[in-house]
C-alpha cells in the first residue's frame, strides 16, 4: 500500500485482510485464528494510531502483515512486523492533533480499572494530553475502549496481561505530571505524589526513582559517581523515559499478538501473502523543516519507490529484452539509487554512516555532523542530490517526490537513543514482571551476563548495544530492518495499491485536481500508464495461450500431430486476423498490447456461449426422450392393471373362485406352522451346540491363559538367562580387554623402563659433565670473587679517603667562608662607620656654615675673608668627601669581587660534593653487587 498520509492505506489494508480471511475460510464461517487476525487491527490502532492534521486515524508506525497459507490455500497463521513508531508524539502534539488513542480511551475506562491505574479526571488534567485536541468528531472513546477490550479478549489476553499493558500507559501519564523545580541551581521535584503514582504502577521504589532522576549514578572508570542534573536535563530524561516505555510496551503488544496469531499448524506453512502499510512520503510546505524521523520515513519511501520503478519499468523492459521482442528501451529517468546511496552508503560515506560516526566520536555534535556532510556530500554538480542551505542548520535532499529541507538539530541525540541508565536498571529490577521484561537487557548487564536470559525479540530489536563502533542507533536499526524487508519484498511477486488522497480537508466526495495530479505524477503512476500504453502489458505463455484460445479456431490444431508452441500460437493468431502491431511473439510468451486480451476474452466468451447452448440443447433433448420413454412405459402398465381389474370383477362372484379364495390362506397357514416347528427344533439343537462350544471355549481360554502365563514366565526366564549370558559375555570381554590392556601396559612399562634407564644413563653422563663444568666454573668464580674482594677493599679504602678528604674540604670551605664572611661584615661595618662619621661631619659643617652664613649676613663685608676661607675649607672638605666616596666605591667593588669569588667557590664545592656523592652511591652500588655474589 503506497500513498500519502490519509490516502487510505490502512483502510485498504484492513479490506485486503478481511477479504483474504473470508475467501480462505472453508465454510464461510471464520475460525478463531481468522477472527484473531482481524481483531489485531483495532488493538494496533488503539496503541499505534492518532489524530493528525491530515488524518483522524493516522497510523504512526509502519507494518508488514504476513498471512501464511498452507498447501490447501487455507490460512494457517499470520505475523506482524512493525517499523518506526513515532515516539515524540507521546510527550508532544500540536494543538490540532492528538496523542495515541489509547491515552484518551483509558480515561473512559470502567471506574474500577481507572482506580487500579490511579487515573482520575480528564485529558485536561494530564500534561501529556492537555495541549492536544481532546475529541475527534464522530468517535466515541468509551465505545472504542470497549471494542479494544473485546479485541484483547479475542486475542486471548488475560485480565492481568491487559492490566499490565494499561499500567504502562497510565504510568506515562503520571510521569508527564511530575513538576520539576529549581533549587540552588539543582533540579527538585515539586509533587512527589506523582512520582509515587508512576512508580507504584511501574513496580519500582519512588525514592530510588527520584534519586536516579535527579542525580543518576554514572560509571567513571571503575567507580560509580553521582551527577546532579539541571531541571532541563531532568525534564528531558522524563520525556525520554516516557517515549521508551511507550515504544517497548508497543513492541511487547505486537509480539503478544504475533504469539496469538502464529497458528498451531506452523509447520504447514507453504507460502504467504504480505501486506505492507508504511507511512507515506512526508513533504508539506516549503517552509517546514524536517527532522531525523522524517528522513527515515522518506528514505523508506525512496526505497519502496525504487522497488516499484524496478518492477514497473526496468524489469518490464528487461523481460522484453529477454524475450527478444522488438522494443526500443525507454529511459524513464526514474533511477533513485543516487539518493538512496547518499543516505545509506558506507563508502563514500553517506548521511546515516556520517551520523553514526559522529555519534561514536567523543565530541560529536550536530554542527560537526553538518560540516562533515557538507565536506563529503556537497559538490558543484547541478544534478547533485545533496545541497547546502544558506540560512538554516541543515541540508536539502532531492527525493523522487521533490526537494526536502532537513534541519540537523538534535540528530545526534535522537540517533543515540539516550536513556537514563540508572532508571532503566531500576526498571529492570521492577517487582512488576511485565515492566522488568521490557527492560530485561539492562538486568542482564547488571548481572554480569552469566544469566542467560532468553531476550524477547522485541527487546533485542530495541536493544542498545554498547561497545566501540557497534551502536544500536536508531538510524542503523532502521537501515537493517529496511534491508530485511526489501530482501523479503524482492523474493515476492509484488502488487502495488496506490492510494490517492482526494483532498486535504478530510471531506468525502471532494477532489482537488492539483493535489491528485501531483500525487500521480510523483509516484510514477502516470509513467506506469504510459508504459502500459506503449508496451505490452498482457502476456501469456505459449501453452496457456493455446489452451485458453484454441477454442476460437477448433479445427486448426490437429491433436494427433505435434506442433511446437510458437508455431501453434502463430497459426492461431493468423487465423484470428489480429493486427501484427498489436501483439508480439517472444521466446516463450505471446505479448499483447492493452485491450487485445480483453477482445480475445470476449470472443472466447461468445464461442463458449455457443458451445454451452448446443450442449444445453443436447441435454434437454436427452431429458425429453427419457421422459417420453418413462411416460409410454407408465401407459403400458396402466393398461395391464386395468385389464387385470376387469378380470377380477368378472371372477369375484363365481362360487369356485370364492372357495379357492377361502382355502388358499389355510393352506399357507398349515405350511407355515410346520416350518415354525422345524425352525424351533433347529434352534434348540443349535442352542445346545452353542452351550457346549462356549463351555469348551471357556476351558480353552483358561487353558490358553495358563499357557500364556507360562509363556511369559518362560520368556522372562529366557530373558534373564540371556541377560546373565550377556553380562557374563560382557565381563569376559571386559576381562579379556583388561588382560590385553594389562599386557600392553606391561610391554609399554618395560619399553618405558628401558627408555628411562637409557635416558637416566645419558642424564648421569650429562650430569657428570655438568658437574665438571660446574666445578670449573666454581673455581673460576672463586678466583673472580677473590679479585673482586680485593678490589672491594681497595674501593672501600678509596671511599674512606674520599670521604675524609671531602670532610676536610668541607671543613676548610666552612672555615674560609666564615672568615670571609667576617671580613665582609667588618668591611661593611667600617664602611658604615665612615659614612656615619662623614655624615655627622657634613652635618656639623653645614651647621657651622649656617652659623657662618648668619654671621656673614649680619656682617657681610667684615667677614668676606672668613667666608672665602671657609669656602676653601668647604672645598677641601668636599675634596675629602669625594676621596671618601672613591674609597667607598673601591670597597664596594672589592666587596663585589669577594662575593663573586665566594659564589664561584660555593658552586665549585657543591659540584665537587655532588660528584663525590654520586661516586659514593656508585661505590655503594658496586659494594652491594659484590655482597650479593654468593661466597661459594
Ligand atoms: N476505502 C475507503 N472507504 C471509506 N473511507 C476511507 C477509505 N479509505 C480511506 N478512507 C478515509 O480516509 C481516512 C484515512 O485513511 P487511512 O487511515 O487508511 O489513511 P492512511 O493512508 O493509512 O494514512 P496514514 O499514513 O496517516 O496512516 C480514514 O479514516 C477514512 O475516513
Amino acid at each position: 500500500m503506497l500513498g500519502e498520509s490519509g490516502a487510505g492505506k490502512t483502510e485498504n489494508t484492513k479490506k485486503v485482510i478481511q477479504y483474504l480471511t473470508v475467501v480462505a475460510s472453508i465454510d464461510k464461517h471464520l475460525n478463531e485464528l481468522q477472527n484473531q487476525i482481524l481483531q489485531a487491527n483495532p488493538i494496533l490502532e488503539a496503541f499505534g494510531n492518532a489524530q493528525t492534521i491530515r488524518n483522524n486515524n493516522s497510523s504512526r508506525f509502519g507494518k508488514f502483515i504476513r498471512i501464511e497459507f498452507n498447501s490447501r490455500a487455507q490460512i494457517c497463521g499470520a505475523n506482524i512486523e512493525w517499523y518506526l513508531l513515532e515516539k515524540s508524539r507521546v510527550h508532544y502534539q500540536t494543538p490540532k492533533e492528538r496523542n495515541y488513542h489509547i491515552f484518551y480511551q483509558l480515561l473512559e475506562a470502567d471506574e474500577d480499572i481507572k482506580k487500579l491505574l490511579l487515573l482520575d479526571g480528564t485529558a485536561d488534567d494530564y500534561n501529556f494530553l492537555k495541549q492536544s485536541n481532546k475529541r475527534i468528531d464522530g468517535v466515541d472513546d468509551r465505545e472504542e475502549y470497549l471494542n479494544l477490550v473485546k479485541a484483547l479478549d479475542i486475542m486471548g489476553l488475560s485480565e492481568k496481561e491487559k492490566l499490565d499493558l494499561f499500567k504502562i500507559v497510565a504510568a506515562i501519564l503520571h510521569l508527564g505530571n511530575i513538576s520539576i523545580t529549581s533549587y540552588l541551581d539543582r533540579a527538585d521535584i515539586k509533587n512527589f505524589d506523582m512520582v509515587e503514582r508512576a512508580c507504584h504502577l511501574l513496580g519500582i521504589s519512588a525514592e530510588g526513582f527520584k534519586k536516579s532522576l535527579l542525580a543518576p549514578r554514572i560509571k567513571a572508570g571503575k567507580d560509580w559517581v553521582t551527577q546532579a542534573k539541571s531541571p532541563a536535563q531532568v525534564i528531558a530524561s522524563i520525556d525520554a523515559l516516557a517515549k521508551t516505555l511507550y515504544e517497548r510496551n508497543f513492541g511487547f503488544l505486537v509480539e503478544r499478538i504475533n504469539k496469538a496469531i502464529d497458528g498451531p499448524n506452523a509447520k504447514e506453512k507453504a507460502g504467504f501473502i504480505g501486506v505492507l502499510d508504511i507511512a507515506g512520503f512526508e513533504i508539506f510546505e516549503a517552509s517546514v523543516l524536517f527532522n531525523f524521523e522524517q528522513l527515515c520515513i522518506n528514505y523508506t519511501n525512496e526505497k519502496l519507490q525504487q522497488f516499484f520503478n524496478q518492477n514497473m519499468f526496468e524489469l518490464e523492459q528487461e523481460e522484453y529484452r529477454k524475450e527478444k521482442i522488438n522494443w526500443d528501451y525507454i529511459d524513464f529517468g526514474k533511477d533513485l539509487q543516487p539518493t538512496i546511496d547518499l543516505i545509506e552508503k558506507i563508502n563514500p560515506v553517506g548521511i546515516l554512516s556520517c551520523l553514526e560516526e559522529e555519534c561514536v566520536a567523543p565530541r560529536g555534535s550536530d554542527q560537526r555532523f553538518l560540516q562533515k556532510l557538507n565536506k563529503f556530500c556537497n559538490n558543484d554538480d547541478p544534478d547533485a542530490k545533496y545541497k547546502t542551505t544558506r540560512f538554516q542548520d541543515g541540508f536539502i535532499l532531492k527525493h523522487y517526490a521533490g526537494d526536502v529541507e532537513y534541519s540537523v538539530n538534535g540528530w545526534i541525540e535522537k540517533n543515540k537513543y539516550p536513556l537514563n541508565e540508572d532508571i532503566t536498571r531500576l526498571l529492570a529490577r521492577s517487582s512488576q514482571k511485565h515492566t522488568a521484561k521490557l527492560f530485561e537487557e539492562y538486568e542482564e548487564e547488571n548481572n554480569d551476563r552469566t544469566h542467560n536470559h532468553s531476550t524477547s525479540s522485541f527487546v533485542s530489536m530495541l536493544k542498545v548495544r554498547k561497545g566501540s563502533g557497534s551502536f544500536g542507533t536508531v538510524g542503523q536499526r532502521h537501515k537493517q530492518q529496511l534491508s530485511t524487508l526489501m530482501s523479503t519484498l524482492y523474493v515476492t511477486h509484488p502488487h502495488f495499491v496506490r492510494c490517492i488522497l482526494p483532498n486535504d480537508k478530510k471531506r468525502p466526495g471532494e477532489i482537488q485536481t492539483k493535489l491528485v495530479l501531483d500525487q500521480l505524477r510523483c509516484n510514477g503512476v502516470l509513467e506506469g500508464i504510459r508504459i502500459c500504453r506503449k508496451g505490452f502489458p498482457n502476456r501469456l505463455s505459449f501453452d496457456e495461450f493455446r489452451k485458453r484460445y484454441g477454442i476460437l479456431c477448433p479445427n486448426l490444431l490437429n491433436r494427433e500431430s505435434f506442433i511446437d508452441g510458437r508455431t501453434a500460437c502463430q497459426l492461431l493468431l493468423d487465423q484470428l486476423n489480429l493486427d501484427k502491431e498489436r501483439y508480439q511473439i517472444g521466446m516463450t510468451k505471446v505479448f499483447f498490447k492493452a485491450t487485445v486480451l480483453a477482445e480475445l476474452e470476449e470472443q472466447r466468451d461468445n464461442k463458449l456461449g455457443v458451445c454451452i447452448t448446443q450442449f444445453q440443447a443436447h441435454c434437454r433433448a436427452r431429458l425429453a426422450r427419457q421422459f417420453q420413454t418413462r411416460f409410454s412405459r407408465q401407459a403400458d402398465a396402466i393398461r395391464v392393471m386395468q385389464r387385470n381389474a376387469r378380470i377380477y370383477i368378472s371372477l369375484r362372484e363365481w362360487p369356485w373362485w370364492k372357495v379357492y379364495a377361502k382355502l388358499k390362506p389355510l393352506n399357507a397357514a398349515y405350511r407355515v406352522d410346520i416350518q415354525m416347528q422345524e425352525r424351533d427344533q433347529k434352534i434348540h439343537t443349535l442352542e445346545a451346540q452353542l452351550k457346549d462350544q462356549s463351555s469348551t471355549a471357556n476351558e480353552m481360554a483358561s487353558r490358553n491363559q495358563e499357557l500364556e502365563n507360562q509363556q511369559v514366565e518362560l520368556k522372562q526366564l529366557i530373558l534373564d538367562e540371556q541377560s546373565i549370558i550377556r553380562e557374563l559375555e560382557e565381563s569376559k570381554q571386559e576381562l579379556f580387554q583388561k588382560f590385553t590392556m594389562a599386557e600392553e601396559r606391561i610391554e609399554e612399562l618395560e619399553s618405558e623402563l628401558n627408555q628411562k634407564s637409557k635416558t637416566m644413563e645419558e642424564n648421569q653422563k650429562n650430569l657428570e659433565q655438568k658437574a665438571d663444568q660446574a666445578n670449573l666454573e666454581l673455581f673460576q668464580q672463586l678466583e673472580e670473587n677473590k679479585t673482586l674482594k680485593e678490589r672491594l677493599a681497595v674501593l672501600e679504602k678509596e671511599n674512606k679517603d674520599i670521604k675524609a678528604s671531602l670532610k676536610e674540604k668541607q671543613y676548610q670551605f666552612d672555615k674560609e667562608t666564615i672568615e670571609k664572611n667576617g671580613k665582609i661584615q667588618q668591611l661593611e661595618l667600617d664602611y658604615k662607620n665612615k659614612i656615619d662619621i662623614l655624615n655627622t661631619e657634613i652635618e656639623e659643617l653645614k651647621e657651622q656654615l649656617n652659623e657662618v652664613k648668619s654671621q656673614s649676613a649680619r656682617d657681610n663685608k667684615q667677614n668676606h675673608e672668613t667666608t672665602v676661607q671657609l669656602e676653601s675649607e668647604i672645598n677641601e672638605l668636599k675634596q675629602a668627601l669625594n676621596n671618601e666616596t672613591d674609597t667607598r666605591n673601591d670597597l664596594q667593588t672589592k666587596y663585589d669581587c669577594l662575593k663573586e669569588d665566594w659564589d664561584n667557590l660555593t658552586a665549585l664545592v657543591k659540584a665537587e660534593s655532588d660528584q663525590a656523592k654520586s661516586r659514593i652511591s656508585r661505590f655503594d652500588q658496586v659494594l652491594n653487587d659484590l655482597k650479593a655474589i654468593p661466597s661459594s
